[in-house]
């Protein structure tokens, strides 16, 4: 496409008149041929740009637009349109009912990357793109990268006057400046022993150490006893050591005096509805760690990103230990912390069948769901065993901190309810890396919960990649707020393209799928207070049918992926011509329960089964 087409000049926001945008754009159609003139309007900003695209672009075609024009990687885009998100990117911008004029709103999925200055004492400066989620070690490869392949054990990086250490994240710096760090080149100590008395005496000789730390090493550190010359303990004693309070739990905190110091008022608790007795040890551990951070003043942070209010709650270290995401703060609700952030015209989010506000039940769902391999539902005593797919720990939560957005209440702090997840350390996701090395039972343990959850959200941001204790990759499906939805419209899958989604599922897995049990899981959440809307409950019973039959006709994730998603945008997937089927046939029936139409469509999906196998034999 020419670049040519694109005009892209800010236009203040009041001298445009904007007509109003209607929702329902798929009931729409538009007959533009040529080009279309849209609006864009970018969350957190005041201008609008005018912006020409054809009817031929697809929202990627416009998301590389936007991209030559802004800058702005195309993956850290969500483009809405009516209220929803245009969520599948091979589809002509016009097919979503896009016409001339109309108001497209840019909703940017901030990357996590932030610039650290790096100076070294010669007076050279350099400026990385660090993630926040990078290690020291890693920016260290980087300056090796620059400085011609400079050993990494040879660098000391300095930040405030404190060492950093290799394991340490860049999140942890927090400063609210620009991050300046100074690089230290230590050349090739030499060790030497000798032998004094009974003892023996090492000492480093060192031909440079010479820095900001210099007020923590002695000046010219060369021929000190090892015992001085490492300056760590010195470090350690400045550092600040806090001793945690007495674990207080499900307690509402009050004005409290420690140390001289008046700290706020805060609230963090499971809500009522959740049983403490099967909540895993390492989320109530999470939670006591939180709690302390609150009264130690450690001010919970705002995930830089992501479309809603994320929260991340530290422990009194400072560390990352939850992670909070308030009801009225998720996309397109009333305290949504994105400036200008959008408001929903009906009760729909951004993605069809999941309404404004039911974002952190369905996160806490995904984790009540994600029985352990053995297939049991977890009790008091099996609440440690990890899911089978590895969903984080995940409670519904009560909590007020002054850090929470509460413009809409003007700034009074209200009590707020929202999902509370276990952090988990990752060193990237599934966006930033290729899929080629990700064992396929980990790709394989999250296809079957996006199938049986019908997620309309699994992208690869959504998927953290860790390391197990072996050294292979394990992956950790997070961000569940869009999954259970009443209609499969929007499901979509990152993993069904990847190679591992067309192997077989293996005997363990198999085994788990012929466990599940879509009534029992309905009458589970119930017991921890989560109830399905009745549509959503169905698509629920039906995505488990679906994985459970094809996964029994030997189906791979890709094969049934296939038929819960959409291959393109106006044409329903194939579970959804069967439900409809499914409902025709019921409707003309005599029958009335749930069960009777989940038997029509049980005898629908056996006959497609046949038909798959026929084709494959
Ligand atoms: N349990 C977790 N452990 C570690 N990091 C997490 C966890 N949950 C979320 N995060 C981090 O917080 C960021 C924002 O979280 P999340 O994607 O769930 O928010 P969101 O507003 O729902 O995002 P989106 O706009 O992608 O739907 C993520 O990119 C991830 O880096």
């Amino acid at each position: 496409m020419a670049a040519s087409a694109l005009v892209c000049n800010p236009v203040d926001v009041e001298s445009f008149t904007s007509p109003v945008v209607k929702g329902g754009f798929h009931k729409r159609t538009c007959s533009a041929e040529g080009d279309i003139q849209i609006y864009l309007a970018t969350l957190g900003s005041s201008s609008v740009l005018p912006m020409r695209v054809l009817s031929s672009d697809t929202i990627a075609s416009v998301k590389l637009r936007i991209h030559m024009c802004q800058g702005f990687f195309t993956n850290q885009q969500r483009l809405v349109y009516g209220g929803r998100e245009l969520v599948r990117d091979d589809v002509l911008i016009k097919d979503y009912g896009v016409c001339n004029g109309e108001m497209v709103h840019l909703v940017l999925r901030l990357l996590d990357v932030i610039d650290v200055n790096v100076k070294t004492v010669s007076g050279k400066e350099y400026v990385f793109k660090v993630r926040r989620n990078n290690r020291v070690r890693d920016l260290k490869q980087r300056i090796s990268e620059r400085e011609g392949g400079l050993a990494l054990d040879n660098q000391q990086l300095v930040f405030k006057g404190k060492r950093l250490q290799d394991h340490e994240r860049i999140a942890g710096l927090h400063s609210e400046e620009d991050v300046v760090i100074h690089l230290v080149v230590r050349r090739t100590a030499k060790v030497r022993s000798k032998s004094v008395g009974s003892d023996i005496e090492l000492t480093v000789t060192s031909s440079e150490l010479e820095s900001v730390i210099d007020r923590f090493v002695p000046r010219r550190a060369s021929e000190a006893p090892l015992a001085v010359a490492s300056s760590s303990s010195t470090l350690n004693s400045v550092e600040k050591t806090p001793s945690l309070p007495p674990p207080v739990y499900g307690v509402e905190g009050k004005e409290q005096v420690m140390s001289g110091v008046v700290y706020d008022h805060f609230v963090l608790e499971p809500a009522r509805d959740f049983v403490i007795s099967e909540t895993p040890d390492s989320l109530v551990n999470a939670l006591r760690g939180a709690r302390a951070g609150f009264q130690e003043g450690r001010v919970p942070v705002l995930s830089s990103e992501g479309s809603g209010g994320t929260y991340f709650l530290k422990n009194p270290e400072g560390k990352n230990v939850g992670v909070f995401k308030p009801v009225d703060e998720e996309p397109m609700a009333v305290n949504n912390p994105r400036a200008g952030s959008l408001r929903s015209a009906s009760s729909e989010g951004l993605k069809s069948g999941i309404r404004v506000g039911e974002g952190a039940m369905r996160e806490a769902a995904a984790y009540i769901l994600d029985h352990p391999a053995t297939g049991r539902i977890r009790d008091s005593t099996s609440r440690n065993e990890e899911g089978f797919a590895g969903v984080p720990p995940t409670i519904i939560a009560r909590a007020s901190h002054k850090a929470f957005n509460n413009s809409r209440e003007g700034g009074t702090r209200a009590t707020k309810v929202g999902s509370l997840q276990q952090f988990v350390e990752s060193f990237s996701n599934c966006e930033d890396m290729g899929p080629a090395k990700f064992p396929v039972n980990e790709v394989h343990k999250i296809s079957v919960l996006d199938m049986r959850l019908a997620n309309t959200d699994r992208n690869g941001g959504n998927i953290l990649v860790c390391k197990d204790d072996g050294g292979s990759f394990k992956l950790v499906p997070i961000d569940h707020g869009y999954c259970l939805p009443d209609k499969f419209e929007d499901v979509t899958f990152e993993w069904l393209y990847w190679p591992q989604a067309r192997v077989p599922f293996n005997h363990a897995t198999l085994e788990y799928i012929s466990k599940l049990e879509a009534d029992w899981d309905i009458s589970v959440l119930a017991a921890h207070g989560l109830v399905l809307r009745p549509e959503c409950a169905r698509v629920f019973r039906v995505a488990t049918m679906l994985l459970k039959k094809g996964a029994a006709s030997g189906l791979t994730p890709f094969e049934i992926g296939s038929m819960m998603s959409r291959e393109k945008f106006d044409e329903k997937s194939a579970v959804e011509i069967m439900m409809e089927e499914a409902e025709a046939e019921f409707a003309s029936s005599s029958y009335i329960s749930e069960n009777a139409f989940m038997d029509i469509l049980s005898d629908i999906m056996d006959r497609r089964m046949e038909l798959a196998d026929a084709k494959l034999t």
